[in-house]
C-alpha cells in the first residue's frame, strides 16, 4: 500500500524535513507541487484532495485557507501551525498526552501538530497536575533555551546574515507567547504559565525549564517521588526517556546540553532540585518531537501502521 502525501509548504523548514523523513520511505509517494505554483490555490486545493494526508507547514494565515480548500472527506490534514491546537474539531497531535489521545488521532482527519516549546512544557506538567501533586491552580513559572531554526527561514535568515548575534536574547516578554493556550489547554492547568523563551545562536535543539515550588504541591514529595510520576505515566513510550535524578549523569560538569536530543524524536525529562525548590527540564529537537517528527509520527498512528516508523 503506498499512500499519497502532500507537503503544503514543502519548501520552508518544517516541510523540507518532513520530506527528508518521507524520503528514506517506501509506503508512501509525496506528491510534489511545482515551485512556481507552491503558492498557487487552485494547484494546492488538487493535490490537498488528492492525497490520504496533507502536511500543513505554513504560516497560521496560510494554514487556515489550506483547510478551507479541502472537501475531499478522506483526506486528514496534520497542520503544523498554530492555527488549530485549541480548535474545537481538531485532536491534538501529541500521542503521550493520555491514554485515548493515539484513538483519537488514528480517527480524526484533523490533527494540530503541538508547538515545539508547548511539547517540552506539557509533556512535563502534565503528569504532575494529572497525579495531583500540582494543584489545577498552580501559576507555573517556566523559561525555553531554543535553537533559532524555530523561527522558520526568516529567523533562520537573520542569524546567517546579519551582522553577527551571539548572545542569547529572551524574546515574548510581554507574556504572551503564541503557545500559551495549548499549554493550558493540554497540561490541566487552570491557569497559563509564566513563560520566558530565550533563543540562541545555535541551529536546534531545545529545553524548557518549569520552576516548581514544592511549598504549592498537594502533599509533601522529593525529587525522586517527582521523577516516579513522570516515569510511572510515560511507562512504554518510545520517545519519552524520564532520566533518574543523577546531576552528574544529566551534565556535562554541571552544564546542561540543550542539544542532547537532537536529530531525534526524544523527550528527554529530568528533575532537579530538593524538596524546597526543584525544576523540571524537558529537552528535545525543536524540528523533530517539536515539529516535523512529530507530525510524522501522527501520520504513523493515523495510518495504523507502526508510530515509530522511520524516526529514532
Ligand atoms: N520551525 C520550527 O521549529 C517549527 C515551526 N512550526 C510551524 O510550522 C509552520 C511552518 O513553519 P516553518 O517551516 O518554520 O516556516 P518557514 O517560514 O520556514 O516556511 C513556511 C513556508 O510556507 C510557504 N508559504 C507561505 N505562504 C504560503 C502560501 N500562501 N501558500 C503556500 N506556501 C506558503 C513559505 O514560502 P516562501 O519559501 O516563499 O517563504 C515557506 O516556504 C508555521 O506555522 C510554524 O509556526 C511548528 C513547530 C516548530
Ligand atoms: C525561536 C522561535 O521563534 N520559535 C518559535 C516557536 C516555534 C514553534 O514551535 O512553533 P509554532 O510556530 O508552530 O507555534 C516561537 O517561539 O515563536
Amino acid at each position: 500500500m503506498s499512500y499519497k502525501i502532500f507537503v503544503d509548504g514543502q519548501e520552508g523548514t518544517t516541510g523540507l524535513q518532513i520530506n527528508e523523513y518521507l524520503a528514506q520511505r517506501d509506503d508512501v509517494e509525496v506528491l510534489r507541487i511545482d515551485a512556481d505554483k507552491r503558492k498557487d490555490p487552485a494547484e494546492r486545493k488538487r493535490l490537498i484532495n488528492a492525497s490520504d494526508i496533507t502536511f500543513l507547514c505554513l504560516p497560521d494565515d496560510a494554514a487556515r485557507e489550506a483547510v478551507a480548500l479541502a472537501d475531499n472527506p478522506a483526506t486528514c490534514i496534520i497542520d503544523a501551525s498554530t492555527a488549530h491546537r485549541v480548535h474545537p474539531g481538531w485532536v491534538y497531535g501529541l500521542p503521550e498526552l493520555e491514554r485515548q489521545q493515539r484513538e483519537r488521532i488514528r480517527t480524526s482527519k484533523r490533527i494540530a501538530n503541538p508547538g515545539c516549546h508547548a511539547t517540552a512544557f506539557i509533556l512535563a506538567l502534565r503528569p504532575l497536575v494529572a497525579s495531583g501533586l500540582l494543584p489545577a491552580g498552580t501559576q507555573v513559572a517556566a523559561h525555553s533555551i531554543t535553537g533559532y531554526s524555530g523561527g522558520g527561514k526568516k529567523m533562520i535568515e537573520s542569524y546567517r546574515n546579519a551582522q553577527r548575534i551571539d548572545a542569547p536574547r529572551p524574546y515574548a516578554l510581554a507574556l504572551t507567547h503564541k503557545h500559551l493556550p495549548e499549554m493550558r489547554a493540554h497540561t490541566g492547568l487552570d491557569i497559563a504559565p509564566i513563560f520566558v523563551p530565550i533563543v540562541g545562536p545555535f541551529y536546534k535543539g531545545l529545553a524548557v525549564t518549569a520552576y516548581l515550588h514544592p511549598g504549592q504541591f498537594a502533599r509533601k514529595a522529593t525529587p525522586a517521588e517527582v521523577q516516579k510520576i513522570l516515569a510511572d505515566y510515560y511507562a512504554g513510550e518510545a520517545f519519552i526517556r524520564v532520566h533518574p535524578c543523577d546531576l552528574e549523569a544529566a551534565t556535562d560538569g554541571g552544564f546542561f546540553n540543550v542539544e542532547a536530543s537532537n536529530d531525534s524524536n526524544r523527550v528527554d525529562l529530568f528533575v532537579f532540585g530538593n524538596e524546597e525548590r526543584m525544576l523540571v527540564v524537558s529537552r528535545l529537537d525543536n524540528l523533530g518531537k517539536g515539529a516535523s517528527g512529530a507530525a510524522v509520527q501522527s501520520m504513523n498512528i493515523h495510518l495504523g501502521i507502526d508510530e515509530t516508523k522511520g524516526l529514532v
